[in-house]
C-alpha cells in the first residue's frame, strides 16, 4: 500500500457521509475506511457500493470480513479476526491493515506478512473510540516504525497541528476521523493535512 499524500480517512456514522467522502477525496485522501460499529453487514455493503460509485480511491471496511468482500479490503484490530485469516479469505490483491498497540505484535511474523500496513493505535487519546488502548505517543510511532518495513499509519487524536509531528516520528500516513468528518470544509481540512504530512516528511 502506497500512501502518496499520506492521509487516510476513517468514517463515522454521522453527517452526510457521501458528501464528506467525496470532498475528502477531492482534497487528497489516499484511502477510505468505512467504520460504523453499529451497522449490519448488509448496511456496510450498501455504503461501500454507494461510495465506490462516487470515488476512485480504494475503500476498506472496518472489522467485517463479509462486507470487506465487496470492498478493496479490511482493517482489523487485536479483538478482530487475525490479518492472516483476512488475507486467506480476501486474496492477495486485497488491502489488509492491522492495529498495533503492543510492539510485541510486530514479532508475529505470519500476521505481519499478511498486512499491507500497520496502524499505531492510538497515538493520542480520542473520544471517537472510547474503548481505545493506552496512547502510544510519538515514542510509540518511533518504536513501531523502527521495527517494520510496512507502512505505518498513525491514528488517534490527529489533526493538522499534530500530523507533521506524527510523520516526522516515522508515520507514513495519518488516519483521521473527526478532524475531517467534523470540519466545516472537509476538502480544505484534507488539503491542510496533506501539506502537514509533506512538512513532516521533510523533517525526517
Ligand atoms: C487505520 C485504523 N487504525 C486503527 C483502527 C482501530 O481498529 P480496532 O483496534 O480494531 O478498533 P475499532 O476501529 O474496530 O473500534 C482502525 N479502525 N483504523
Ligand atoms: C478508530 C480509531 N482507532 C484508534 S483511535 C480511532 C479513532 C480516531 O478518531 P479521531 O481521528 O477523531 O481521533
Ligand atoms: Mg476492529
Amino acid at each position: 500500500m502506497k500512501f502518496e499524500h499520506g492521509v487516510y480517512l476513517v468514517t463515522e456514522p454521522s453527517g452526510d457521509l457521501a458528501a464528506i467522502v467525496a470532498n475528502a477525496v477531492a482534497g487528497g485522501v489516499d484511502l477510505v475506511q468505512v467504520r460504523d460499529k453499529g451497522a449490519s453487514t448488509g448496511a456496510l455493503i450498501e455504503i461501500v457500493q454507494d461510495l465506490r460509485r462516487r470515488v476512485a480511491v480504494p475503500i476498506v471496511v472496518n472489522d467485517d470480513l463479509d462486507a470487506a468482500q465487496h470492498a478493496a479490503g479490511v482493517h482489523v484490530g487485536v479483538d478482530d479476526l487475525p490479518p492472516s485469516k483476512a488475507r486467506r479469505v480476501l486474496g492477495p490483491s486485497a488491502i489488509v491493515g492491522w492495529s498495533v498497540n503492543d510492539p510485541g505484535q510486530l514479532d508475529e511474523v505470519e500476521e505481519m506478512r499478511a498486512c499491507d500496513y500497520v496502524a499505531a493505535s492510538p497515538v493520542w487519546a480520542t473520544h471517537t473510540k472510547p474503548d481505545h488502548q493506552p496512547p502510544l505517543g510519538l515514542e510509540g510511532i518511533r518504536a513501531i516504525a523502527g521495527r517494520t518495513d510496512l507502512p505505518v499509519v498513525a491514528i488517534g487524536g490527529i489533526d493538522v497541528a499534530r500530523a507533521a509531528g506524527a510523520v516526522a516520528a516515522g508515520a507514513d500516513a495519518v488516519a483521521v476521523v473527526t478532524a475531517i468528518t467534523r470540519a466545516d470544509d472537509p476538502r480544505r481540512a484534507v488539503a491542510d493535512l496533506v501539506e502537514a504530512v509533506r512538512e513532516g516528511r521533510g523533517r525526517r
